[in-house]
Order: C-alpha cells, then sequence, then structure tokens
C-alpha cells in the first residue's frame, strides 16, 4: 500500500478550521501521525509485546479510537494468547472504511471486529486488553473520568489498560521546551513553520490536553492499582494501567 503524503496544512488557509477525522485526514494518516508523534512506531509495536503478556484466554480487546487499525495488527501479528478476538472502534465513517480494508489485507489467528461507534455511548463487554492509543485526548475533559471508570468496570481482573497521550506541564519553562523540542521534531519531518502552527490552530478547540498528574490520579481514582508510564518523549506520554486481583486486597 503506497503511503500518501500529509500536505493538508501547507498552503496558507484564510481560516483554518477545527481539526476532524474526515476523509482527507484518513487518507493521509500514517505518514501524518508518525511525522507528527514521536516514538509512535516504538509504541505502536510495544502495544502488541504487551497484549502478548496481558491477554486472558478467550477473552476480548478493545481498541478504541483505531484510526486505521495500527494498534489492532501490531496485536494481531504479535499475541499468541489463545481465543482472543479484538473489536476496534473509532466513531469516524471514513477511518473504518480505511480500517477495514486494511485487516482485511492481514492474515492470521485473531479476528478483528471493526466498528463504526462512539465510545462515550458504547456498552463494553468484558475484556482483558484496551487500548487508548491517543484517542481520549479528543474526548471532552469532563468526560474523561466517567469514560475510564466505564472502562476500568469492563475490565476483568488483572486486565489492562494502555493510554496514551500528548501532555501538557504545570511548569512553563519544562511546558515551552518540550512543545518547542515536539516542534522542532516536526520540522525535522519535513513540516514547514506554516504547517505546524496551523494544525496547532486546527487542533486547539478540539484536543485539550491535561497534565500527566492529572492522568495518572484519574487511573487512580477510577481504581487502577498499579499505574506507570512506560514511554515519555517529549510533551507524549504511554502508561499502563493495571487492575488488581480482588485477592490482593484481601
Ligand atoms: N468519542 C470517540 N469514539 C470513538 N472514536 C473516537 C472518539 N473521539 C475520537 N475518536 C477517534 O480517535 C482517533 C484518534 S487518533 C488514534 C490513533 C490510533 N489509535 C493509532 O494508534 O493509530 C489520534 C491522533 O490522531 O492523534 C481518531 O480516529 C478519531 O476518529
Ligand atoms: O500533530 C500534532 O501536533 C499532534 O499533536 C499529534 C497529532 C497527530 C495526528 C492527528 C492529530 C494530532
Amino acid at each position: 500500500m503506497t503511503k500518501q503524503r500529509d500536505s493538508i496544512y501547507a498552503t496558507p488557509l484564510t481560516q483554518v478550521s477545527d481539526f476532524a477525522f474526515d476523509a482527507q485526514v484518513a487518507s493521509v494518516f500514517p505518514d501524518m501521525i508518525n511525522r507528527s508523534v514521536p516514538g509512535y512506531a516504538t509504541i505502536v509495536n510495544t502495544i502488541g509485546r504487551l497484549a502478548n503478556r496481558y491477554a486472558q484466554e478467550n477473552t476480548r480487546i478493545y481498541d478504541l479510537g483505531c484510526s486505521l487499525g495500527a494498534v489492532s495488527l501490531s496485536i494481531k501479528q504479535q499475541c499468541t494468547v489463545p481465543g482472543v478476538h479484538i473489536t476496534a472502534i473509532d466513531n469516524s465513517n471514513a477511518m473504518v472504511e480505511r480500517c477495514q480494508s486494511h485487516v482485511n489485507a492481514y492474515r492470521g489467528a485473531i479476528p478483528i471486529d471493526v466498528q463504526v461507534a462512539d465510545i462515550l455511548d458504547y456498552r463494553f463487554e468484558p475484556c482483558s486488553i484496551i487500548v487508548l492509543n491517543f484517542t481520549l485526548q479528543f474526548i471532552e475533559q469532563e468526560q474523561r473520568t466517567s469514560v475510564i471508570q466505564k472502562l476500568y468496570n469492563a475490565l476483568l481482573p488483572g486486565g489492562l489498560l494502555v493510554l496514551s497521550e500528548k501532555v501538557t506541564h504545570e511548569d512553563p519553562v519544562a511546558d515551552a521546551l518540550l512543545i518547542d523540542l515536539h516542534h522542532e521534531f516536526k520540522r525535522e519531518n519535513g513540516y514547514s513553520d506554516l504547517e505546524i502552527s496551523q494544525k496547532r490552530a486546527a487542533l486547539e478547540n478540539v484536543m485539550r490536553i491535561d497534565t500527566p498528574e492529572r492522568h495518572e490520579a484519574r487511573l487512580r481514582e477510577t481504581g487502577f492499582t498499579t499505574v506507570q508510564a512506560w514511554f515519555r518523549c517529549f510533551n507524549f506520554t504511554s502508561w499502563i494501567a493495571i487492575k488488581g486481583n480482588a485477592n490482593e486486597h484481601a
């Protein structure tokens, strides 16, 4: 499959509209995310390996905000636990259509069911793994705790949540430095200053980011017993959160 280059913000726009996961974004998404998120390939690959450690036999794995299915395919390639099946959901029709064709192109033991659905009103079945790879940041801040609580409740004891997010920092010096290093990373990957600033404006109203402390407090508040950042690069972080076994607290 040839990868289309992202040039969505390359020409000056009179008015920058809010960022949306529409057909235009879906058509360039692999290029966009690889050139925009430091460590994206490492994160996706490691999620596949974590799935192999934490998947429980004959259970479900959820890939939430699956976009083109990179996480689902990484799990499919790396997880050898018997009887596992993946449900990949996204509320963008354009993403789900393309995700389905990517999934169709891969053979392997684990079935992947791709669905158009909104995480906010989805009824989750019991599961051993849930992945939110750069998805919670697009959900309203006021809704985040109830979403995480719903996911915690769906997880089986010993279940794993992987949460990856762009983050902000209280310390203005640290925050400015990490944002600047991220912009430098984007420039090194061929984005111009215009592309960087127009995309930043497009994301301003739709991607509200929390501090790492806020994320960790939320994960602990909802009941996760182990909360550990396992990846960090500039203002991008990925955590594992594990639901303890009931008898651990006896
Ligand atoms: N309420 C919602 N319900 C369902 N999907 C949603 C919702 N809100 C946003 N999305 C979807 O979440 C995805 C976020 S991208 C994830 C990358 C992927 N995980 C990857 O590992 O390649 C991250 C990014 O582009 O920074 C988009 O496809 C949205 O349509
Ligand atoms: O591009 C950025 O600045 C980001 O923060 C990451 C990103 C990647 C893909 C879609 C939306 C945001």
